[in-house]
Formats: C-alpha cells, structure tokens, sequence
C-alpha cells in the first residue's frame, strides 16, 4: 500500500488516544492570549519565539519549560478553553475516545486550587460528550520529582471530584525517582477504586518498569520503550498483554530514539507487545495523535495490518466498559 493511502486510512480510523498530557496542549496562541487575559508577565512575544525555545535534549529540558507554559493557566475558563481546543483537535484525528492526564500539583503549587483547574475541564468533557459524543476519561498524575506526601495531599483534594476522575498517573521527572517511592499512595488510591497508570521506561531502566508492575500494580504503563532492553520483561509485558502508550514524535522530540527511522514501535507488535499511538505534549512535540502515526508511516515501514492493530489496540487499553470496547473495534473492522 502507498504511504499516502496508509494515511488516508489513519485517517479514517476510529482511534482512542491513551496519552495525553491536557496541559501539553496548550497551543503557543492559546498560550499568549491567556498570558494577556491574565495579566502575566511572560517572556515571550510572539508564536516564533515561543515555538523556538521547544528545543530539548532530554525530558527535564521540556519539563522545565512545560511548566513555565501552563503559568498562563490561571480561571476556570482557562482551563476550559485549553480542554475544549484539544477536544475539538483530536476530534478532527477521529479520536473518538481520550484518557486525558492533567498535573493538579503544577496548578496547586502556584496558588491555583485544584477546582478550578479540574471544574474547568470536567465542563470541557461534559460538552465535547453533547456537542459530538467523545467519551473521555480523566486521569490525575503526580508529579514525582514531590514527595509521596504531596501525592497524598493530592489525593485528598481530589475527594469532591471522584465522580469525574477514572485514575491516577505518575508523570515529571523519572530518573532518581523510581516508582516504588509511590508505592503507598499507588494502594490507597487502588482500594479506592481508581485506575493506575504510571510513566516509566521513558528514560529509566527496565527495572522501574517492573516497579511500576510489582509495586505500583499498575494497569498499563506510559511509554514503556526501555521495556525492549530486557527480554524477560518484553516476554511478561506480553504474556500480561500490558497496554503500552507509546508516543513517537515525543521520543524524537526527548531524544529517546535518535531518529523516527530507528523508533521501535515496529518492533514492539512484532515482540506482540500491545503498543498504541498516542501524542503526549502535542503543542511541544510538533504534532497530534494522526500526525504521530503520520511521522511513522513516512519512516517505518507500517503495513495496514500494523496499523489497524495500534489503532484497535487503543481502545483495547483503554478503561471503556467491555460493550463500549466491542462497539469501537466494531467500527474499526468496518473501515
Ligand atoms: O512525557 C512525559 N514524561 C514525563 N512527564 C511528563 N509530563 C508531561 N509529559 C511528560
Ligand atoms: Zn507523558
């Protein structure tokens, strides 16, 4: 099959995106207005200028000036607007479905309660919900560079909106900061019915993928790629059929794989891992969720079989109800 008509059909896919960070959305236009709405003294000007600093060579480059970014994020309205503006991006990608990480403690930290940022968003969901059916899910990530206290802070603040929160994640700084350090919070939040997420082999070693597993007890693994060091890992990953939520133009962006051409998401079905396609910080990584697969179609060779098995993939991870699961892959088998 051409490249051109393996895009058409990406396109065409009915496809849930597993790995999207809300406030890595944040598009530089949008960034800008909400600096000007707010009155905040930002040290950009322009789109350019904030476009040229997303030059990283490792995940803390990009974290430092994440962060930085999402300081425009002050009103309720805020936060609906960055949520609404992805919900409508992906929607155009035929996302039909997104789990969606917000980072509360980057908002609590700078004196921006946790209800506002989450009631902002919750009413962005509600709406995409009505207006064209989207179902979403809402997973709430610790920043892990913090102590296992403030995750419990968190963890308390969130009480009120446990009605709109389907899990908890484990996102910042992985190095130095192993997932057993969040072991205690990973049970209280487990007991409590949540869903369980964490980063890990993005940049740390198999060894914290298998913390993840055996400590954490989490339900599916962000990124995952340093998994493929270790054969042993690789063979339980699949035997346990572990969702991966793998995020190539991310991994180029972070310096995880020197080049798309050498990224193993190929590899990874070929093992039998169960790899999607997700887009992470899409405003900092240079693109959405189609654009990802679009980026691994120009330099992998993907065959449609590959891609229907990503895309179906997706809704396999993800925490839709078993009839919602059936229905979606229904309509993959259909196009
Ligand atoms: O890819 C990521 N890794 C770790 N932390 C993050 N926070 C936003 N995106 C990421
Ligand atoms: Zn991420």
């Amino acid at each position: 099959m051409k490249k051109s008509d393996l895009k058409a059909y990406v396109a065409a896919l009915p496809k849930a995106e597993l790995h999207l960070h809300i406030e890595g959305s944040l598009e530089p236009e949008l960034m800008l207005k909400l600096a000007r709405r707010n009155n905040i003294d930002f040290p950009f000007q322009s789109v350019e200028e904030i476009r040229k600093a997303y030059q990283f060579s490792e995940l803390q480059d990009f974290l430092d000036i994440y962060y930085q970014g999402m300081n425009v994020l002050q009103t309720e309205e805020d936060f609906f607007d960055l949520t609404m503006a992805y919900l409508n991006r992906a929607r155009a990608d035929n996302v039909r479905h997104a789990e969606i990480f917000f980072d509360p403690q980057g908002h609590t930290a700078r004196g921006v309660p946790f209800g506002t940022a989450i009631s902002g968003i919750v009413t962005a969901l509600g709406m995409a919900k009505m207006q064209f059916g989207m179902t979403t899910k809402l997973i709430m990530c610790f920043l892990r560079h913090l102590p296992e206290e403030d995750a419990f802070e968190t963890l308390d603040q969130a009480d009120p909106w446990l009605d709109h929160i389907a899990g908890i994640g484990l996102d910042s700084s992985e190095l130095g900061h192993p997932p057993a350090k969040f072991k205690n919070v990973f049970a209280k939040a487990k007991d409590m019915g949540l869903k369980l997420v964490a980063h890990a082999g993005e940049e740390g070693p198999p060894d914290y993928v298998y913390e993840a597993l055996d400590q954490l007890k989490v339900d599916r693994i962000d990124h995952g790629n340093r998994s493929l060091e270790d054969e042993a890992l690789v063979a339980r990953l699949a035997a346990e059929e572990m969702t991966l939520t793998v995020c190539p133009l991310s991994n180029l962006k972070l310096c995880v794989v020197d080049q798309i051409s050498t990224h193993p998401i190929k590899r990874m079905l070929d093992l039998g891992l169960r790899a999607t396609v997700n887009s992470d910080d899409p405003s900092y990584f240079g693109g959405y969720v189609n654009d990802n697969f679009y980026a691994l179609i120009d330099a992998v060779d993907l065959t449609k079989d590959d891609i229907r098995t990503l895309c179906e993939n997706s809704f396999k991870g993800s925490f839709l109800p078993e009839g919602q699961k059936r229905a979606q892959l229904a309509a993959i088998a259909k196009v």
